[in-house]
């Protein structure tokens, strides 16, 4: 058994950090959205903090209502509506140079709403927004601002619409959430961090990143270093801490390190809020990791060999002895499937868009079931008060 630590005072800054976060929340964005979509005539205050903006869009219908129908004051359009859809275009844009597919396919996979919708994007105000606060090391989503797309108004139209489908359906998604948070659990590579930032941003959460918060809270600078100098289980036991830590919190969402899922109790941790399983197969893992080498997950650090075998033979092990650890989750979000829904022979077609929004109409049928048979199957529950 590896020794603990005792968390680093810039973890416990995070945490404290954590702390003024979920006092934030309160005026997140998209709680006065709909605060305001459903009760109020009168503009939302802004926290002086938040650089929300007020997306308030007619789609179809011709003029602009809330939720309830009420016409929205026009003066409040031209306030805010402008900016607004500037902030939708660098959403979309942003996700763009993430790579998406093709937006009207999607919108006739998931059916495209035209009624009118109030809803809201932040803008790129790194250090005031929630999603802002990260720990050290975890790459900041970058500010969203429109870029010139060189595909024209066509891209630009298909962007727009997925951004809209994303806020949508996440908005969709937080009203049965009940500031639950999101853990993605999935293999190295499987793309957590990737699509766990684009969830935070639009669901409004904070974004973690356990491996990151590891690295803070034994002092090093990488995992593969905490495996060197200490050792794996060392790793694990901190790892388990930081997930222990995190599931007092709300709204967060987190991605796990590929290995969390072997220990029981970071299962009843993760447990407390919703769990989901990002279902990679395992050659386009080896071609990500081969792509973007192997020094920083130790698991897979080779001294020699060509990096796609290499990967793929080690992740194969890995992936039998987790055996079924990974299908404990709440939702399965399966690449495979996302690409034949989608029509893409292949699934490094998929972009981390086209990933994030599965994920979230998985999140929803989940929810939605989970409120109306009251929560987990008596099977589920039991299995939770074993661990
Ligand atoms: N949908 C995707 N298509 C192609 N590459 C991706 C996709 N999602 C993630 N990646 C890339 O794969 C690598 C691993 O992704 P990451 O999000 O760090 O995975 P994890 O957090 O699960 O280890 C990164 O280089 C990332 O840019
Ligand atoms: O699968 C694993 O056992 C591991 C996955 C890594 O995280 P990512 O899944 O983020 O690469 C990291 O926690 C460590 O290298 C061990």
């Amino acid at each position: 058994m590896g020794r603990r630590v005792t968390p680093s005072a810039d973890y416990a800054t995070t945490r404290q950090r954590l702390g003024i976060l979920r006092s934030r929340q309160v005026h997140a964005p998209l709680f006065q959205v709909r605060t305001f979509s459903r009760f109020h005539h009168s503009p939302p205050q802004q926290s002086p903090d938040t650089c929300s903006l007020f997306l308030c869009l007619s789609l179809g219908a011709g003029e602009t209502r809330d939720r309830s129908s009420r016409r929205v004051p026009e003066q409040w359009w031209w306030q805010s509506g402008r900016p607004a859809m500037e902030a939708g275009v660098g959403l979309a844009l942003q996700s763009r140079a993430a790579g998406f597919g093709t937006g009207r396919r999607r919108t006739a996979m998931y059916g495209a709403e035209s009624r009118c919708q109030i809803g809201s994007l932040r803008l790129g105000d790194q250090l005031a927004s929630p999603a802002a606060v990260r720990a050290r090391g975890t790459k900041p989503v970058a500010p969203l601002r429109a870029k010139k797309s060189a595909g024209g108004h066509e891209n630009l139209h298909n962007s727009v619409d997925e951004a809209l489908l994303l806020k949508r359906k996440s908005e969709d998604v937080l009203f049965h959430m009940n500031g639950r948070c999101i853990y993605l659990v999935g293999m190295m590579g499987s793309g957590k961090s990737t699509v766990g930032k684009i969830l935070a941003e639009v669901l409004g959460y904070s974004f973690f990143d356990s491996d990151k918060l590891v690295e803070q809270a034994v002092g090093m600078p990488s995992v593969a270093q905490i495996f060197k100098v200490h050792s794996e289980a060392f790793f694990r036991d901190n790892e388990s801490s930081v997930l222990r830590d995190l599931s007092s919190m709300r709204r967060l969402v987190v991605a796990t390190g590929g290995g969390a899922v072997i220990r029981p109790v970071n299962w009843k941790n993760m447990k407390k809020g919703l769990s989901v399983w990002l279902d990679v197969p395992l050659e386009a893992l080896a071609r990500r990791i081969a792509k973007v080498g192997t020094a920083s997950r130790p698991l897979l650090d080779q001294p020699s060999g060509d990096p796609y075998t290499m990967a793929f033979s080690k992740l194969s092990t890995l992936a039998e002895q987790r055996g079924d650890a990974y299908a404990n989750a709440d939702v399965r979000v399966s690449l495979e499937e996302i690409a034949a829904k989608l029509g893409h022979d292949d699934v490094s077609k998929l972009t981390p868009i086209d990933i994030a929004l599965e994920s979230l109409h998985k999140i929803e049928s989940f929810v939605m079931e989970d409120s109306v048979t009251g929560s987990q199957t008596e099977s589920q529950a039991q299995w939770i008060q074993t661990l």
